[in-house]
């Protein structure tokens, strides 16, 4: 019943959500405030979240997931009225949306649905209260350099101790933007002075990047919420692992190799380091003193020929994963942007390496949200990709 009326919605969704919002804002005119002045990210939230309620009814572990969810809700400074409000407009949206799908029966459906999911959402928000976890850390700004035009390596200081594991992300908001949260991958393992450093690269458009390049200065404090990621997977020791890093995907990578070279500096593996330029590398210097400390590594560095397109460098990577060996042996960490993720995981598969073995997440790029296919028509031809923060993944999880 759930997943037969959301079909109907699904494919009205930029109607739904639109009608959502107006729905929430006419009634609760003060929760205007509790939402960014861009509405467009949200729509794509609101619906990966229901999405991924409803493909995930029968799993049980939808409801810790409701629970992380619920805790990093606490940024949004989401309270009980909002839950409430939040209901009623939704339901106001399904029943405006779905047509003849609207019964009786779908109605009570999704009406204990959105009850049980804010109920769990709650709980794992009243749990992270208990346990004493702020809401969001803040963070003061002590370090920003910047790497020509569109580059910007952040150092952060959270005032209180800030609890992760190497390869994670973490979303970032800052008074620049009221409300804005846009995620980054934490580019250290755990520093004994508990300092972070994080990799923005500017994108045109982008308002959360061109805000940390051009108006954030040592010395501001931005919000941190808690950290998630799916790139805290770890090998077995002993086993071969490759690192394929595209821009400021090395980020992660980075931060995956200094525990690496801390926990397990006898690893073999390799490491690709991929750029648009050579003027893009900024992680060479960085990646070669890892190396060092990692003498079974391999690296190799790949850009785009001079005056080629940036995605030319992702052709010459798929040549070089062609001509290494023993892929099916292989770990494979892959950080970076999304079109080199879909290639890359693609070319290993094929390669022989095990899918499952293949670590990724997938960070929102931000400035290129396309609206949302409408018809069956257009979700064949481009399916919609579900991009948001997914905080279920906080503790390092066992290979
Ligand atoms: N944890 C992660 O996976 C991280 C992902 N990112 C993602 O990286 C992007 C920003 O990185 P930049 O440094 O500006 O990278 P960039 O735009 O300079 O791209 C770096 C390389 O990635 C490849 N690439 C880019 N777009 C591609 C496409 N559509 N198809 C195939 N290959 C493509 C190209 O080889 C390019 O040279 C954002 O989308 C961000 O979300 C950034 C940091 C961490």
């Amino acid at each position: 019943m759930l997943r037969s009326v959301f079909a109907v919605v699904e494919r009205r969704a930029e109607h739904a959500v639109a009608f959502f919002y107006s729905h929430l804002f006419w009634h609760n005119p003060g929760m205007r405030e509790l939402f960014p002045a861009d509405l467009a990210p949200q729509r794509d939230r609101l619906f990966a979240a229901l999405t991924h309620v409803v493909t995930h009814v029968e799993d049980p572990g939808l409801a810790h997931y409701l629970g992380q969810l619920g805790r990093d809700h606490r940024k949004f400074l989401a309270a009980p009225p909002l839950y409430c409000a939040v209901g009623a407009s939704l339901l106001a949206a399904f029943a405006h949306t779905a047509g003849a799908a609207w019964t009786i029966e779908a109605e009570k459906a999704w009406t204990e649905a959105y009850g049980r999911v804010a109920d769990l959402m709650q709980a794992g928000a009243a749990e992270a209260v208990a346990e004493g976890e702020p809401a969001w850390w803040d963070a003061d700004v002590v370090g920003h350099e910047r790497y020509g035009d569109d580059l910007t390596l952040l150092t952060l200081r959270p005032r209180r101790p800030y609890p992760y594991a190497a390869g994670q992300y973490v979303s970032v908001s800052t008074l620049h933007l009221p409300r804005v949260w846009r995620t980054y991958s934490l580019a250290n393992a755990p520093r004994p002075d508990g300092t972070l450093e994080l990799h923005v690269s500017r994108i045109r458009g982008g308002l959360m990047s061109t805000a940390l390049t051009e108006r954030l200065r040592v010395g501001e404090t931005v919000r941190l919420s808690s950290p998630g990621g799916a790139l805290t997977a770890r090998t077995p020791p002993g086993k071969p692992r490759t690192y394929i890093a595209g821009g400021t995907g090395w980020a992660p990578v980075r931060a995956l190799l200094e525990e690496a070279a801390r926990d397990e500096p006898g690893l073999e593996g390799r490491l690709f380091v991929v750029a648009r330029a050579k003027e893009y590398l900024y992680g060479r210097a960085d990646a070669q003193r890892l190396c060092g400390l990692l003498p079974g590594l391999h690296v190799t560095y790949i850009t785009a020929a001079p005056g080629r397109p940036r995605d030319q460098a992702t052709e010459r990577l798929v040549q070089a994963l062609r001509a290494g060996v023993n892929w099916p042996a292989h770990d494979v960490y892959l950080a970076g942007p999304p079109g080199l993720l879909d290639e890359v995981s693609e070319e290993l598969a094929c390669l022989g390496t095990d899918p499952v073995r293949i670590f990724h997440d997938r960070l929102p790029s931000v400035g290129r949200f396309r609206t949302r296919p409408a018809t069956r028509a257009e979700w064949l031809l481009s399916p919609p990709q579900l991009q948001w923060h997914n905080p279920d993944a906080r503790a390092p999880r066992e290979p």
